[in-house]
């Protein structure tokens, strides 16, 4: 139905989308998800024209989307999208706002337009609110209307544009109750959103989006619970990274160490769990690897999920585990590590060496 093909888009030279590849099917529920600012609603906004690609190809049902004689209108007809913010028009009523298009666009008479009208919105639950105006609703009422109006135009394929961001939480779930419908219905959709459970619940299949592209596509099943790269990993157990790029030369401790409990407090750790990291990562540091090596790359991951912490040491070494050797000098240093660590693994290959452990 909808075929995507190296899609990019910049904004004054900041690339948002870098290379979009994506086929989507009559029927198929799809949940765009991912960090903020990756393009998720450029994207959407790209297939329906409200933004031009900067590049790539655009075909529904066969059709050229970005071909200069594609008519736009009968684009955005079959192509529905709900806002954010429900661009409803306050000064009509709730009914005259939901047969404004079909009037006009689809040349309905008045009588069929407020039949299907009330149709639509009783099947929102809005049907004792059609003289109502916009601004007597509350947020989830609005939004109900609003996809009751894009349904009016008896689209193919709706796009939700983080439809429940700008809602009280009270209001979320009536909206995401009648997306839900929709979805069991059939209706083709793609909905960008930041309610993980509501994307697993409802979708048939996931676009994690990330560096400019979709990073990951899969089913609900894979994406939530088997996410096979990095990112998309650590985005679903919400894990933050801290990287550090240590040099012999010039490391500063007390730096080394605010940062780092900048980062902990900002991802909740709790005290002894941030006490207990800087000095793992003290004694790590100065005493058993930098006296040998002249650069380490440190990562931490804390999971907001559970508080796990893993940190991972790697650095350019010739020589095995320096936690496993019986180095007088390193004792104190390595019994502390051991005594405030689990899980430790250590690697190497050629000159590589990674140190990874798990705070206990
Ligand atoms: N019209 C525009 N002009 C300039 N920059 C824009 C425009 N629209 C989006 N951007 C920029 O593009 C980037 C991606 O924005 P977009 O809204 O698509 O991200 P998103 O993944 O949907 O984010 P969020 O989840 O926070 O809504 C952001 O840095 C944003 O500031």
């Amino acid at each position: 139905m909808i075929s995507v093909k190296h899609l990019a888009k910049s904004f004054d030279g900041l690339a948002v989308l870098s290379d979009v590849n994506a086929e989507i099917n009559a029927g198929e529920v799809i949940s765009v998800i991912g960090p903020s600012g990756t393009g998720k609603s450029t994207f959407l906004r790209c297939l329906n024209l409200l933004e031009r690609p900067s590049a790539g190809e655009i075909r529904i049902d066969g059709i050229d989307v970005l071909a200069p004689d594609t008519d736009v209108r009968l684009l955005r007809q079959k192509m529905g999208m709900v806002f954010q913010s429900f661009n409803l028009f306050s000064h009509l009523m709730v009914i005259e706002n939901v047969i404004l298009g079909p009037m006009h666009l689809l040349h309905l008479d008045r009588k069929t337009a407020v039949a299907r009208g009330m149709e639509l919105l009783d099947s929102v639950g809005l049907a004792a609110k059609a003289h109502a105006f916009p601004d007597e609703l509350s947020g989830g009422q609005k939004q109900r209307v609003a996809i009751a109006r894009t349904l009016a135009m008896k689209p193919e394929i709706v796009l939700f544009d983080e439809p429940t961001s700008a809602l009280d939480p009270t209001m979320v779930s009536e909206v995401l109750a009648v997306i839900r419908k929709l979805a069991s219905q059939g209706m083709t959709m793609m909905i960008v959103t930041h309610e993980m459970r509501f994307a697993r619940d409802v979708s048939s299949r996931i676009f994690y989006m990330d560096d400019g592209t979709i990073y990951e596509d899969g089913s609900p099943e894979q994406i939530f619970n088997h996410p096979k790269r990095e990112k998309t990993r650590a985005f679903i157990h919400k894990i933050s990274l801290f990287e550090y790029l240590v040099r012999r030369d010039d490391f500063d401790i007390y730096q080394f160490n605010a940062e780092l409990e900048a980062f902990s407090i900002k991802h909740l750790l709790n005290q002894q769990s941030i006490l207990n990291t800087q000095l793992i990562c003290e004694e790590m540091l100065c005493n058993i690897l930098l006296p040998s090596t002249t650069m380490v790359n440190l990562s931490i991951a804390c999971s907001e999920e559970n508080g796990q912490v893993d940190l991972s040491f790697n650095y350019q070494s010739g020589e095995g585990n320096p936690l496993a050797n019986d180095d007088d000098d390193t004792m104190l240093s390595r019994t502390i590590v051991s005594n405030l660590t689990r899980e430790q693994h250590f690697n190497r290959e050629h000159n590589r060496a990674t140190l990874k452990m798990t705070l206990r």
